[in-house]
């Protein structure tokens, strides 16, 4: 049989208050894909993320994960089930150092007692789950940093490390590059493509296009809450359609 999907969504609607903000939206992603999402803003894209990590639920379709359907499923067994998701407003602790931080999300992962007042030991499964996950974003040597002292670029990349503690298949990145100095995208988006190339699905919702169309397999574009246009970046960013939909901004 061949494997399904890492990600499938069929018909996906959703309606708040008399508003179709989703509209019958139709599109899957392969294993180890990587899909950029774009649009206007107010196309949908945080919703469509939000229906699909389970911070909302669809008023119709059907959202399936690696074969299994999670339309109504709660956020906790999306996440066992292999869904991880970045926000666009950063969710670290601060106050804690760049390892804390990681080792607490890996802690929340293997399921031990969350704590940050006792002394995290090296031979913690969670210490060593934190060290390889801040190699893997080129934060190893941030290790004792306290989080609030990093870079916004950097905060993205310890950001996306918590993230991997969980060991997500699927990886939702809500707008990645917002607020990183221009001189530090070109590294953020290396860091997206290595945990990318590492063998996991992504998705990112991105407005800085240009580092997006590069770093992509395909490319789907939301308007008014409807799937105007997906394919490869050059057949897309070439679509008419997608050009009226952005007013004559560059593409
Ligand atoms: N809970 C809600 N109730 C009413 N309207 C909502 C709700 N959530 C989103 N909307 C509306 O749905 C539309 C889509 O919003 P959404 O945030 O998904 O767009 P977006 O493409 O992510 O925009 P941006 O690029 O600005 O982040 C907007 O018009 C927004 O005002």
């Amino acid at each position: 049989m061949s494997q399904p999907p890492a990600l499938d969504i069929r018909s996906l609607r959703y309606a708040i208050g008399g508003a179709t903000i989703i509209d019958d939206v139709t599109f899957s992603v392969a294993p180890g894909e990587m899909l950029g999402v774009i649009g206007p803003n107010g196309a949908g894209k945080t919703t469509l993320f939000n229906l699909i990590s389970g911070i909302a639920v669809a008023s119709s379709g059907t959202i399936t994960l690696d074969g299994a359907d999670v339309t109504s499923a709660p956020v906790h067994r999306r996440a066992r089930a292999g869904l991880g998701r970045t926000f666009q407003t950063s969710s670290l602790f601060p106050a804690l150092s760049v390892a804390e931080n990681v080792r607490l999300a890996a802690q929340a992962r293997l399921g031990g007692a969350l704590s940050v007042v006792r002394a995290p030991r090296d031979s913690d499964a969670a210490s060593g789950v934190a060290a390889e996950r801040l190699a893997e974003v080129g934060l190893a040597h941030h290790a004792a940093t306290t989080a609030g002292v990093l870079s916004h670029g950097d905060k993205r990349k310890l950001e996306i490390a918590m993230l991997l503690a969980a060991d997500p298949a699927v990886i939702l990145l809500d707008e990645p590059m917002a607020g990183v100095a221009s001189g530090d995208v070109a590294g953020l988006g290396q860091v997206i493509r290595d945990v990318h190339r590492a063998g996991r699905t992504v998705l990112m919702v991105e407005h800085h296009l240009d580092v997006l169309l590069g770093l992509v397999d395909r490319v789907a574009v939301m308007h008014h809450g409807r799937l105007l246009a997906i394919g490869e970046p050059s057949e897309v960013v070439a679509d008419p359609a997608v050009q009226a939909a952005y007013l004559g901004e560059a593409v």
